[in-house]
């Protein structure tokens, strides 16, 4: 479904993506990990088109996209969420997936709103001013919904947990879980939690200083003592010590 190959991003002298070969198949659920810096964000910026890439391609469904305009990649099934939550300030919930379907596919189907509100637990919310109304699962649920209602084949979710307690959080993933089940989309997700990564993905591609370093299962990727060297700063555990809640978000500041 999605090809990258060689793909790099820079920022000035900086290479914020460095020659990245990635796939995700049709259906796959692919963890994306590494510490703060890594590349991780602008590799999602890259692929939903608000970046521009310095070299490589990036294949959709067979299709170089690499210069394909923003709103086109998503008519083509590339929906992403945002770190921080960007609800459409001034309009409702609603008017947020109404705009967000129109964005994505260039029509209102209201059937379909009600389905998304319904399934992101959002429907007792949907005339809510969406900048003053909502608690942050609710935001963090909206940012799915609009990517949701763009009718995306490959979902880019960026950090949808990140700030949710425990219960919000197990919550949210079981969501995530119904998602890829029934909506079947591929879903690429950025987390720092490891158990997070490890529960919801079947892969795991790691990024660091921008260059991917490991491709493999959780259970593997997170046994090399390389990978958890470049973001924890410290060797490999044991996978009682890994899936315990250990965060890949180290730094190298
Ligand atoms: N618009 C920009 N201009 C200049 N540098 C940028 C820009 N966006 C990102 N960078 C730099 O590119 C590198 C990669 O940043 P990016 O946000 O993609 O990392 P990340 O892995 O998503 O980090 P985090 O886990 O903190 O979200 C960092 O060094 C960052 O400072």
């Amino acid at each position: 479904m999605l090809e990258l190959d060689n793909l790099s991003v820079r920022f000035g002298g900086l290479a914020a993506v460095d020659g990245v070969s990635l796939r995700v198949d049709s259906h796959e659920v692919l963890g994306l990990v590494g510490p703060n810096g890594a590349g991780k964000t602008t590799l999602f910026n890259a692929i939903s088109g608000l970046a521009r890439p310095a070299g490589g391609t990036i294949r959709f469904n067979g299709a170089n996209i690499v210069r394909t305009a923003l709103f086109r990649r998503s008519r083509l099934g590339i929906g992403r969420t945002f770190q921080i939550p960007q609800p459409m300030h001034t309009l409702t919930v609603r008017e947020n997936l109404i705009v967000a379907q129109r964005f994505g596919t260039g029509r209102v189907d209201d059937g379909r709103i009600d389905e998304i509100l319904d399934f992101t637990s959002l429907a007792g919310k949907a005339g809510s001013d969406a900048a003053t109304g909502l608690a942050l699962t609710e935001l963090k649920a909206l940012e799915v919904a609009k990517a949701l209602a763009t009718n995306p084949r490959l979902l880019l979710l960026d950090e949808v947990l990140a700030g949710l307690e425990t219960v919000g959080k197990r919550r949210f993933m079981t969501m995530l879980r119904e998602l890829h089940a029934r909506f079947g989309v591929a879903m690429i997700v950025i987390e720092h939690d490891i158990e997070t990564i490890s529960t919801l993905c079947q892969r795991v591609a790691v990024l660091d200083f921008g260059r991917l370093i490991a491709d493999g299962t959780p259970e593997a990727v997170f046994r090399d003592p390389a990978v958890m060297r470049s973001y924890t700063g410290t060797s490999a555990g044991t996978s009682a010590e890994t899936s315990a809640g250990t965060s890949t978000g180290g730094s190298h500041a």
